[in-house]
């Protein structure tokens, strides 16, 4: 169990929904509720699994209302948000915003804002800086593409990713940050990295987690696998080692799949 695979440092695991741009802000109550009922009902301990949800921006205030007023105890955050505070940048989102409405994290660098957005390693780093800044924990994300994956210089490809992201971090915010690894051809295909290349990757970012703040600080950080998880192949992907979690895009979308997903550890998974 990932738990107790770490010895004095345990990371809890943390299982994650990206909702993308899906669901309205009444559709994302309803998709909320729906979960949130799903867990309660199976006595879900939050203590033990940590859930998260990345609605979209406009989801948020309601997200907020939802999860204070019922005292529910899923963590939320936005997908994306500015390297600046605040000021003329018309459409972008501040950390500041994210943190006045409760957001707990914010995703960094997804693959899609990457590729269809063009966003830079550079402008990444003032990303993960800005998140931190806030108060809002980041969720960094790395992966390759199909070609680099077929080239087999998968693991230098992300490594760099990595070392752009995290560059003049402190110790402690590298130890909070959660990183997750996204083979960009395993997303939204239905084409699933092996439990075992999830492994590898997780591992060589531990390493270079290790290299760069040392050994207490990389036992820490939390490392996530995306691409394509849902109920049937979540577990064994989170019995490795090295992977503490996982990004979940379309399979959050339906609460039951989603709830299968946090319960992992469970033997109700469907297979
Ligand atoms: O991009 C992802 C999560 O951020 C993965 O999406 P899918 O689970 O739909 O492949």
């Amino acid at each position: 169990m990932t738990t107790s695979t770490n010895g004095a440092y345990d990371r809890k695991p943390f299982i994650a929904g990206n909702w993308k741009m899906n669901m309205d802000h009444v559709q994302g109550i309803t998709l909320l509720q729906k979960l949130a009922w799903t867990l309660s009902d199976a006595k879900h301990d939050y203590s033990r699994v940590e859930v998260a949800v990345f609605p979209p921006f406009t989801d948020l205030r309601g997200v907020q209302t939802l999860v204070q007023g019922d005292d529910l105890e899923v963590a939320y955050g936005g997908q994306d948000l500015s390297q600046f505070d605040s000021g003329a940048y018309t459409g972008d989102i501040s950390g500041q915003f994210l943190n006045k409405l409760g957001c707990k994290y914010v995703l960094v660098g997804h693959s899609e804002r990457r590729t269809i957005h063009n966003e830079s390693d550079e402008v990444l780093n003032a990303k993960v800086k800005a998140a931190f800044k806030h108060g809002v924990t980041p969720v960094l994300c790395v992966g390759e593409g199909l070609e680099i994956r077929q080239a087999g210089t998968h693991v230098n490809h992300t490594l760099e990713q990595l070392r752009a992201g995290v560059a003049g971090l402190t110790d402690e915010q590298a130890a909070e940050l959660v990183v997750a690894y996204e083979p960009v051809w395993a997303i939204g295909t239905g084409e699933v990295a092996g439990p075992e290349d999830a492994q590898e990757m997780c591992a060589a970012i531990r390493a270079e987690l290790e290299s760069l703040f040392g050994a207490d600080v990389a036992a820490k950080t939390r490392l996530l696998y995306g691409g394509s998880v849902k109920a049937n192949n979540a577990a064994a992907i989170l019995k490795e080692r090295d992977v503490d979690g996982v990004l979940v895009g379309g399979g959050s979308l339906d609460p039951a799949e989603f709830a299968n997903i946090v319960r992992f550890e469970s033997h109700l998974v469907t297979d």
